[in-house]
């Protein structure tokens, strides 16, 4: 009855906390001494062993059919919850000169293959210049290679076709395949592999495709839209939420499931989101021009990293210039122009209704020179005429931390 009696110590053991409950027991050697068969067990620590009473409690009971309690069943389901969200992640994003863009490092595929993409709140499709881009449209980008992935799997009969504000556009296959972003990956990403981009594309040799973290209903994917990364990866983050701290011509950091307080100045203030259109929708109360006066307006538009430029409707935009001597909308350009010195004002936007407001420094709303003696720059904020929403691209996000919050459907705004 050694065994019997062995295994009721085994398990007293377990439930009185006797053996160390970091070990797994492995009877790797016996002795023979007289008559009766006896084994001693050599205890070796299991490197893998999670310590977790419950868990082995329950191992416990089972072993011997014994119902679970209660109190010891919703103990599992909160570990089960806790060992599901634990996940986090950060990268770290460069910008292109005059902060046109932020590229992050995704690796994609087995062995990954590491493409720097522009990741963008204002698309859904993860795109990517690849083995199948035509060769006289490639410019110096990295480019994704199934074929070297072991782990890629081609949607067959599946395409994409996208064109963006910019008037840019790519298009073609689909792949399955596993993608890492800041620590993180999805085993089973839709990955689009362009067989056709355009110009502005092929001309932009350090971007070798998006990165969509829009709402899956803008993706492209033919017949079967696909999910972002975020929205695969999100039920296993600590918290459904990431993170943009975009800086003005240096690195920021894209953070995932959890909240870098060390990143923002004060409270964050939330405002719900319309994902109705596909994109983090969200409606300002109002804004302000240098020191003056908050003045109340509903600005409703879209959180977006894959824009460059603050798109703000058109009276806001000629009410902020006409503060600037020797500003003029330049019929040339197709946009607002101002002297590149001195500094302009300040622009600063309300967020939700307990008085937070995200200033601009006037620095970031002089763009780029756009005379070779540099006397006049490109307005960092210019109209949103036509597209029927105003869009916070990176030169407002660049003045705030940002929470995008997929499980509530909110944007969290602070200072930094
Ligand atoms: C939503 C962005 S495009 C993007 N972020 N992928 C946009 C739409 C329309 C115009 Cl006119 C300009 C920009």
């Amino acid at each position: 009855m050694v065994r019997v009696t062995f295994t009721i110590a085994l398990v007293l053991g377990y439930m009185t906390g006797t053996f160390p409950l970091e070990t797994s027991l492995r009877s790797d050697d016996t002795h023979h001494t007289g008559g009766g068969k006896t084994f001693s067990v050599r205890q070796v620590s299991n490197p893998d062993f999670i310590r977790s009473g419950p868990y082995q409690l329950a191992k416990a009971y089972k072993k011997f059919g014994v119902p679970l309690p209660e109190d010891l069943k919703n103990a599992l389901g909160r570990l089960r919850l806790e060992k599901r969200k634990r996940s986090t992640g950060n990268e770290v994003t460069k910008p292109e000169s005059y902060d046109v863009e932020y590229l992050t490092p995704v690796s994609i595929g087995t062995p990954g293959q590491v493409l720097h993409l522009d990741i963008d709140t204002g698309s859904s499709d993860l795109w990517v210049f690849s083995s199948e881009t035509p060769s006289n449209l490639v410019n110096g980008q990295s480019l994704y290679e199934p074929a070297k992935s072991s782990t890629a799997q081609k949607l067959e009969g599946y395409t994409w076709k996208i064109s963006y504000g910019d008037g840019s556009s790519s298009s073609g296959v689909v792949y399955r395949d596993s993608v890492t972003l800041g620590g993180l990956t999805v085993s089973s990403q839709a990955v689009e592999a362009a067989t056709q981009v355009s110009e502005e594309f092929t001309s932009d040799s350090n971007n070798d495709g998006l990165l969509g973290l829009g709402f899956g209903s803008l993706n492209t994917v033919q017949p079967k839209g696909q999910k972002t990364w975020f929205e695969n990866i999100m039920q296993e983050l600590d918290s459904p939420i990431f993170t943009a701290d975009l800086k003005a011509g240096e690195p920021g950091t894209y953070n995932f499931g959890y909240i870098d307080k060390n990143a923002h100045i004060g409270n964050i203030s939330y405002v719900s989101v319309n994902d109705s259109n596909g994109y983090w929708t969200w409606t300002s109360p109002g804004y302000a021009i240098g020191t003056g006066a908050l003045v109340s307006t509903q600005i409703m538009g879209i959180a977006d990293t894959g824009t460059t430029l603050l798109l703000l409707p058109s009276t806001i935009v000629v009410m902020y210039y006409a503060q600037i001597p020797g500003a003029l909308y330049d019929a040339t350009q197709g946009a607002y122009t101002l002297p590149c010195s001195p500094t302009p004002p300040d622009f600063s936007f309300a967020v939700g209704d307990d008085g937070q407001v995200i200033t601009i420094p006037g620095e970031y709303i002089l763009y780029a020179a756009i005379t070779s003696i540099g006397t006049m720059c490109f307005g960092g904020i210019q109209a949103d005429s036509g597209i029927g929403f105003s869009i916070f691209g990176d030169v407002a996000l660049k003045a705030a931390f940002v929470v995008f919050d997929g499980g509530k459907k909110r944007l969290g705004w602070a200072s930094k």
